[in-house]
């Protein structure tokens, strides 16, 4: 099986390099054609207002929309799950950027804060534990991450995680709890207040430039 990554911006580089350490072949996708020739598609992490500028420039939003319509599995990482959600808050773009939509949730796009305050945590995933076996926790990278505020009813939550307590963002206050879904590759989260002490990456995120090929 084929898996195309969405190749406009960000860390496709290291979901073709994990695919590989898998035995799965991953091919970079940058226009609406090249999704034709794959049966699934990864969207990276990286940033998702600059993503969806070069997926506009690129005329790529209806071939992806199309592409979720149809059911195929679609996998976001981060910016990435900002791209498949049908509401984002917290947007750069005057107006609201552009998303791909399809999961039924609303994402805050840097619900834990600036560049500065990502951070690793271990994540407890029983389900894919009970499926796949592997080790009891999962090593989620957070970087710059957004939060899942609401997800509809269709949506399986596969971890929770608390909330920084100085999050100011959510509806209710009084909930402690920020949903995670579908987040598997990269991602995960941290319980209390953040600062640079808690950045214990070990090496610097690797973004790539954007590439043109017309
Ligand atoms: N690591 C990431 O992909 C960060 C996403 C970023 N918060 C955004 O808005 O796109």
């Amino acid at each position: 099986m084929v898996v195309g990554v969405l190749a406009l911006q960000g860390s496709f580089n290291e979901h073709i390099a994990a695919l590989k350490r898998v035995g799965v072949k991953g091919v970079e996708i940058r226009k609406p054609d090249q999704l034709q020739s794959v049966k699934a598609l990864i969207i990276p992490g990286g940033e998702s207002t600059t993503m969806a500028k070069l997926a506009e420039y690129h005329n790529l939003f209806p071939a992806l929309r199309d592409f979720v319509k149809m059911g195929k599995p679609v996998w976001g990482t981060c910016a990435g799950l900002i791209f498949l959600a049908d509401k984002a808050i917290g947007e750069a773009k005057i107006g609201g950027q552009e998303l791909i939509g399809g999961l039924n949730c609303t994402v805050h796009r840097n619900f834990f804060g600036s560049q500065i305050q990502s951070f690793v945590a271990e994540l407890s995933i029983p389900e894919i534990v009970a499926k796949e076996g592997g080790p009891p926790s999962f090593h989620g990278v957070f970087i710059r991450a957004p939060g899942i505020l609401e997800v509809g009813p269709e949506v399986e939550v596969l971890a929770e995680v608390p909330a920084p307590s100085d999050q100011t963002t959510k509806s209710d206050p009084a909930d402690e709890s920020v949903e995670m879904v579908n987040e598997t590759s990269q991602e995960a989260s941290s319980s209390t207040s953040l600062s640079s002490e808690d950045l214990k990456l070990s090496e610097p995120p690797k973004y790539e430039l954007p590439v043109f090929q017309q």
